[in-house]
């Protein structure tokens, strides 16, 4: 039975009473225990027992519990100092030290004693003794230190890594170790680092913990555990965080808090198991596995917040990154409703709480932000209550942006803008980017770097979910899309998604169209003869000029086919709708002055055109496609191809299947542009057609019906 934690040797610090000076010894324990530290050892070679004894009560005192205590050496006094109430953890001996046989008997099995060990022939002397006499060595020296000149042969970081690996117990490095050296010790397969002078001369001995502890982090494979509910459908919960932490460059691990039955619909059932299972998971990882970080997620009720907390105080990794999860994408709870008050005690052993507004407002006990200025204000009040930061997510704040913000006591720290990409899969959003800021952080990032780079990723997630057609509701992220590309898995996103999210982004202004009295009553045929050739009349002013526009993106074109394809587009344009349109008109009425309407409409067209990105521009041209198509499609079915319809000339035109095909031409050509263009392209493009698509509906509702 081991005392020791996985994590407890990671940042081991001995003290030194010169090197901290005025000060004193206590005030720098103190602050380093503070930064991380997780063991601490006691080492005076000038002071006598009785000094030793006092310093141990005052030491263990000022520790409570939040770090080990050992002493260098002084068997005695840890004796008495124990006697005396103090709680010390064990002891360090060195080769010329009282014997760890004769330790191991007075203290017995629960207390840590370690042994240096500075050559080979005095690692394997450990072998000759009984299992369990020694905890961990202390292998040095590192480099030569000048506080100890009479050092034993220094070992650098390969000699170290070569005696680690004959070792049966785990190695602390010791001797001349400082910050830059850590990362390649842990990577040179250290339990942990030995400190005197990088915390005991530290300005600040806490900052410096928390820096030794970063590059530690850096040495290696971050190990994350995920604690969280399970997703069948592997969009959200242990299953989405097992994704994004491999994706972010982490080991991932899960301890499962919930069973849902769960698919991209909804939620419709819920199995939480014993909370004391749960436990015996998390137990059996602490007591095995370093855990570089946790992210928690779905915790179902009060007793499963109760184990996850008493865990943590225990055994708190360095990053604890916790996602509030109280109601899923779909609308489903996930949390207990008389649970939120726990869940707000677990708050504060976080160091980043990542609420959705919903969740954030729940939390602060206010009503939901309905501006990303309140949120704002409720994340800076929610961070100083709790002294985590916030990352506080606007993903539902609707509209065109979904910015995110990293929030302190003191108000926004950075933050991140961007704007919303038009998808359905957003199913595990929120999952994945806690999990994959726990990997990100854990391998060494500062939190502004870490936030920075899982956003860029999950944007590239999110947009390549729909690519993955899982379910019929709000699919999942699609975690990988980055690594297949790379690795030409995919080729690119398929073409057909970009302009089917634009298509359903304007469902609204569709549905305006579809609602307009011009279109129902063109649809059954009560529409006033005048207002329709009014209608055509400025149809008429717009084609001739939509022909122009289409004429300029043949000119600007990259590949024959499609040069072809607006070429005749805009031929069919003047010798299709055109000459329907003058058939039906007199020629003043053909020749009517542009409207205010028609002139706008007709300005954003030229104007796109004028600015010379093709794709833009083609984007810019498709609803007037699309709309048309759609609207002549379903005014055909309606008016079920009768041709005594007053207006069956014009909905033949729109119904014909030549048109439909021109149409969906038009849709690949301009889909397939999007999915390779970039991001910002691809965002611009989207604007005009939206912008279109508004044109189009003030068009028809600019019909004057003649009362
Ligand atoms: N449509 C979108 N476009 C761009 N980013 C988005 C979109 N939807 C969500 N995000 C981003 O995804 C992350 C998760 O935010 P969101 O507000 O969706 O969290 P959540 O509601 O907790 O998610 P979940 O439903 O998975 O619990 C944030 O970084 C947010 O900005
Ligand atoms: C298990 C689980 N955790 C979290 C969420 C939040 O999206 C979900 N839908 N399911
Ligand atoms: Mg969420």
């Amino acid at each position: 039975m081991t005392r020791l934690n996985p994590d407890d040797l990671a940042l081991y610090l001995v003290t030194d009473r010169a090197l901290c000076g005025e000060r004193g010894v206590t005030a720098v324990v103190d602050a380093a225990v503070a930064g991380g530290v997780r063991i601490v050892q006691l080492r005076d070679k000038d002071a006598d027992d009785a000094e030793i004894v006092a310093q141990l009560i005052e030491l263990s005192a000022v520790i409570a519990g939040r770090a080990l205590l050992v002493v260098d050496d002084r068997l005695e006094a840890l004796i008495e100092a124990r006697r005396r109430g103090a709680r010390v953890d064990g002891i360090h001996l060195g080769q010329s030290d009282a014997s760890v046989a004769v330790a191991r008997s007075l203290l017995g099995p629960d207390a840590i004693i370690g042994l240096t060990a500075n050559t080979p022939g005095h690692r394997d002397a450990v072998r000759a003794l009984p299992a369990g006499t020694v905890d961990y060595l202390g292998v040095g020296v590192i480099h030569p230190t000048a506080t100890k000149p009479d050092h034993p042969p220094v070992l650098g970081v390969d000699g170290f890594a070569a005696f680690t690996a004959a070792s049966s117990l785990p190695c602390v490095a010791i001797g001349g170790v400082g910050r830059d050296d850590v990362a390649a010790l842990r990577r040179a397969g250290a339990a942990g680092v030995a400190v005197v002078s990088a915390l005991c001369s530290a300005t600040d001995p806490r900052i410096a913990a928390r820096k030794l502890l970063r590059e530690w982090g850096s040495g290696g494979t971050p190990r994350v555990l995920s604690i969280a509910g399970s997703d069948p459908s592997g969009g959200a919960g242990i299953q989405a965080d097992l994704k994004s932490i491999a994706a972010n460059g982490g080991y991932g691990m899960a301890a499962i808090t919930a069973l849902t039955v769960q698919n991209t619909r909804g939620v419709s059932g819920v199995h939480v198991p014993p909370a004391e299972f749960l436990r015996a998971q998390l137990d059996a990882l602490s007591e095995d596995v370093r855990i570089d970080a946790v992210k928690i997620g779905m915790l179902a009720g009060a007793a499963v917040i109760a184990e996850v907390g008493s865990w943590l105080t225990a055994h708190r990794p360095a990053t604890v990154v916790l996602d509030p999860v109280m109601v899923a994408t779909s609308g489903d709870r996930l949390l207990d409703a008389d649970a939120e008050q726990a869940l707000r005690a677990l708050l504060s052993l976080a160091d980043l709480i990542t609420p959705n507004l919903p969740e954030l407002a729940v939390l602060v006990h206010e009503d939901q932000a309905t501006t990303w200025p309140a949120a704002l204000a409720q994340a800076r009040g929610l961070s100083a209550a709790t002294g985590a930061l916030v990352l506080v997510k606007g993903g539902h704040l609707g509209g065109d942006e979904a910015p995110d913000a990293l929030v302190g006591p003191a108000g926004v720290l950075r933050e991140y803008p961007g704007a919303r990409i038009r998808t359905r899969s957003t199913h595990g959003t929120g999952c994945s980017l806690s999990s994959g800021l726990a990997a990100r952080r854990a391998a060494g990032h500062d939190w502004f770097a870490a936030v920075a780079e899982v956003r860029a990723w999950l944007r590239e997630s999110i947009a390549a979910g729909a690519a993955l057609q899982v379910g019929s509701g709000h699919g999942p992220v699609s975690h990988f899309a980055g690594l297949w590309q790379r690795g030409g898995l995919t080729v690119a996103r398929p073409a057909d998604d970009v302009a089917a999210e634009w298509w359903d982004h304007i469902a609204p202004v569709r549905r305006a169209i579809d609602e307009l009295p011009f279109l129902r009553r063109l649809a059954d045929g009560t529409l006033p003869e005048a207002a329709f050739r009014g209608y055509l009349a400025q149809d008429a002013v717009y084609l001739r000029a939509y022909a122009r526009t289409l004429a300029e993106a043949a000119r600007l074109a990259p590949r024959s086919a499609e040069q072809g394809f607006w070429a005749r587009s805009a031929e069919q344009s003047v010798l299709g709708e055109l000459q329907l349109h003058e058939s039906l008109l007199s020629p003043g009425e053909s020749a009517a002055d542009p409207s205010p309407v028609t002139t706008a409409y007709l300005d954003h067209l030229r104007g796109t055109a004028f600015d010379g990105d093709y794709g833009v521009l083609i984007a810019a041209l498709l609803p007037c496609f699309w709309i048309y198509a759609d609207v002549g499609a379903r005014l055909h079915a309606e008016a079920g191809g009768d041709s005594s319809h007053p207006f069956a000339p014009w909905i033949e035109e729109y119904a014909d299947p030549v048109f439909a095909a021109a149409n969906r031409e038009a849709i690949r050509i301009v889909s397939a542009h999007a999915a390779a263009a970039d991001e910002e392209t691809r965002t611009r493009m989207r604007v005009a057609f939206v912008r279109s698509a508004e044109h189009e509906r003030a068009f028809f509702a600019a019909a004057d019906l003649g009362g």
